[in-house]
C-alpha cells in the first residue's frame, strides 16, 4: 500500500503539486492523465523519492517512505522515467542493472538473478536483440529494453512514466499487454498515459490531475460520467459501446 497524505513538491521551491492525497492499494492497476504540466511527473518522482516533498508524508507498507535504505526501496518501487540516457550497454546488460538492489558488494550475478533477468528478456521480447547496444536500437525496442530491466527489477510497485508515447499503435499495444502482465503478477502499476481513450480502455483506476492537483479519481465509468475530462482536456468526449472517443471543441462551441 502506498499512501499519500496532502503531498506538495515542486523545483527551485515553486510548488508544482499540491495538497495530494493518494492511496494505491495492493495490486492496483491506475492511470494518472491530465493536460502537458499539470505535475503528472513531478507525482511519480515523488513516489519514487527522485524528488523530496516539500509538504506532506508518503508511507509504503505503512512505513514513512524516507526510512528505507536505497537497496530496500529499489526492490519496492521501481520507476520507468520519462527522459532517460542512452548508456554504452547491451540489452542483456541493462535487464541486468534491474537486479542490482539485490546484489551485495562486488556485484555478480548469482543464478537466481540471472534466471530473473532471462524471463524479463522472454516476456518482454528482448532476448530477440539481447546482445545489441541501446543506441542500436529502434525506440519501440530500447523501450522493451527499458521495460525487461524494470521486469527484472521485480519491485512490488511499478511506475511507468508515458511508456506509450512515441510508439506505434501495434508496440503500445505491447507494452500495455507487459503492464498488464505484471498486474497479473500481483504489482502495483502506475502508468501516466496521454492517451486519454487508452487510459480508459486499459486501466480500472483512473486518476485525473490538472494545475497540480487531483481533480477526479476512481473507475474509468465514474471518471468519464463526471464530465470531469471535458472540463480538464477542453473536450468532447462520446462512449460507444466500451470505446471512448474525444474531440477537440471547435473555437465557436468553446466560447458559448
Ligand atoms: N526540473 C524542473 N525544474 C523546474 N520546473 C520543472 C522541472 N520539471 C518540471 N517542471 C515544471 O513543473 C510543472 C509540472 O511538470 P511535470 O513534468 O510534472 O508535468 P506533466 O504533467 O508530467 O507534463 P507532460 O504531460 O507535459 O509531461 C511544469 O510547469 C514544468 O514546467
Amino acid at each position: 500500500m502506498i499512501e499519500l497524505k496532502k503531498i506538495s513538491a515542486g523545483y527551485d521551491g515553486v510548488k508544482r503539486i499540491e495538497h495530494i492525497d493518494l492511496c494505491l492499494a495492493p495490486g492496483s492497476f491506475t492511470a494518472i492523465i491530465g493536460p502537458n504540466g499539470c505535475g503528472k511527473t513531478t507525482l511519480l518522482r515523488v513516489m519514487a523519492r527522485l524528488l523530496p516533498p516539500y509538504d506532506g508524508e508518503i508511507k509504503i507498507g505503512g512505513k514513512p517512505a524516507a526510512e528505507y535504505e536505497p537497496k530496500a526501496f529499489a526492490r519496492l518501487v521501481s520507476i520507468l522515467p520519462q527522459s532517460r540516457d542512452i548508456p554504452d550497454i547491451t540489452v542483456e546488460g541493462l535487464a541486468a542493472h534491474g537486479r542490482f538492489p539485490y546484489l551485495g558488494f562486488p556485484r555478480r550475478l548469482g543464478p537466481q538473478d540471472r534466471d530473473a533477468v532471462e524471463r524479463a528478456l522472454e516476456i518482454t521480447g528482448a532476448a530477440a536483440y539481447r546482445s545489441r547496444y541501446l543506441r542500436q536500437l529502434s525506440g519501440g525496442e530500447r523501450q522493451k529494453a527499458y521495460i525487461a530491466m524494470i521486469v527484472a527489477q521485480d519491485a512490488e510497485t511499478v511506475l511507468l512514466d508515458e511508456p506509450t508515447t512515441h510508439l506505434d499503435i501495434g508496440r503500445r499495444f505491447e507494452v500495455l499487454e507487459l503492464a498488464h502482465l505484471l498486474h497479473r503478477a500481483g504489482k502495483t502499476v502506475v502508468l501516466v498515459l496521454h492517451d486519454i481513450a487508452e487510459a480508459l480502455e486499459w486501466c480500472p483506476e483512473i486518476v485525473v490531475m490538472e494545475k497540480g492537483h487531483i481533480r477526479a479519481q476512481g473507475s474509468p465509468e465514474t471518471v468519464f460520467d463526471s464530465g470531469t475530462l471535458d472540463q480538464v482536456f477542453g473536450v468532447r468526449s462520446q462512449r460507444i459501446g466500451g470505446h471512448y472517443f474525444f474531440q477537440a471543441l471547435s473555437s465557436s462551441s468553446k466560447s458559448s
